[in-house]
């Protein structure tokens, strides 16, 4: 087997901190451009920024959006045990079969959008442990979930979306976001797939408990992650990472794709300059994550489904930005008169 690029958490995070920033004359070159174009200036908006941001990272004034990638990953969550999900913990395995059958929302948008699609399950047999009762993983195990990630990141990308599947997760992102952040657990929890008051006030409970329990989550963003996400969540932040050090943007999806990207943050700061927030959750507390992220979402649609669903969405629109960008004519070569 070849040698794998990290084996614990702190080579990890060595590679997040050497990972280099945007290419600054690509920059300075799609600015140029993106002022000589045909229309006033300022006129397409936000697509004018994200357009040059693409570019930056690609290292390209005239960037492309050729080889959108989706990755979805799946796992388990030792804490539904205490009855935080609407559904039972079975369908995280049975959607897997979906995705793979071409049955899911997924599959539909990342067609829609022109994307590849894989999709990794890890270890569904194996549920991290209820963080109630202690860390959902050990140090290898989150490890070998962030190489995961990390390996499923295709070098041809040049635009990321990573999605998840795992029934409790917005019991663990919560979580993760009460240990980040801090501020009171019922502000952070929502309704994931559709628990009522009940359970809302469960989840509450049980992420107060999470945090407690892990005191050490509080200290460090990639511990927060070995003790209160999951396999599915440490990939996805395994991935982003990956991302940033091939310099591929990256579109974040929902609540728990933004948790992953928040306990990448948390840990190097920096680590998510590669990353736009695709959308903002119907789940309640995603707005509040993004804002400590500082993150501003490019779609509001009222989605909650996971998957990389909204960030898939949200390709449409990194594509339309540099399609934009790279293809108009400018003044001199239309013969406009540029005022
Ligand atoms: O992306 C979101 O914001 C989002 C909001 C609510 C639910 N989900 C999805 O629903 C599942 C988790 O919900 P729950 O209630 O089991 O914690 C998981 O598979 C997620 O993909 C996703
Ligand atoms: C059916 C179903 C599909 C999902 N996709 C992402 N999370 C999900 C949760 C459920 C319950």
């Amino acid at each position: 087997m070849s040698q794998q690029p990290f084996s614990s958490l702190a080579e990890f995070k060595a590679l997040l901190e050497a990972a280099e920033g945007p290419d600054a004359s690509a920059l300075h070159a799609a600015e140029d451009r993106n002022g000589q174009l045909t229309k006033p200036p300022g006129a397409l908006g936000r697509l004018e920024e994200l357009a040059i941001w693409v570019a930056g990272w690609q290292g390209n004034g005239r960037p492309a959006i050729n080889a959108p990638q989706v990755v979805v990953f799946a796992g388990n969550h030792g804490v539904t045990a205490q009855g935080v999900s609407a559904f039972p913990a079975e369908v995280t395995e049975q959607m897997v079969l979906n995705f793979q059958h071409g049955g899911a929302a997924i599959n539909q948008l990342s067609k829609a959008a022109g994307a590849k699609m894989d999709v990794h399950a890890l270890e569904l047999d194996r549920p991290t442990q209820d963080f109630t009762q202690g860390p959902a993983m050990d140090e290898a195990e989150v490890v070998s979930a962030l190489l995961v990630g990390w390996n499923a990141v295709d070098e041809a990308t040049d635009l990321l979306v990573t999605g998840e599947m795992g029934i409790g997760n917005t019991t663990s992102a919560a979580a993760l976001f009460l240990a980040l952040y801090g501020g009171e657990a019922e502000t952070w929890v929502g309704r994931g797939t559709g628990v009522d008051d009940a359970g809302l006030a469960l989840k509450a409970r049980v992420i107060r408990d999470g945090v407690n329990v892990n005191a050490s989550a509080s200290e460090d963003g990639l511990e927060a992650l070995r003790c209160l996400g999951g396999r599915e969540v440490a990939a996805m932040a395994g991935a982003m990472a990956r991302a940033r050090v091939l310099r591929v943007p990256v579109i974040l999806d929902g609540f728990i794709s933004t948790a992953a990207a928040a306990c990448l943050q948390a840990s190097v700061p920096g680590a998510l300059d590669h990353v736009v927030a695709g959308h903002v959750s119907a789940e309640s507390a995603h707005a509040s994550a993004l804002d400590h992220l500082g993150k501003e979402p490019l779609l509001s649609l009222g989605m909650r489904l996971g998957e990389g669903s909204g960030a898939g969405v949200a390709i449409n629109i990194l594509k339309s930005a540099v399609a934009c960008h790279s293809g108009m004519a400018t003044f001199a070569e239309a013969g406009v008169s540029d005022g």
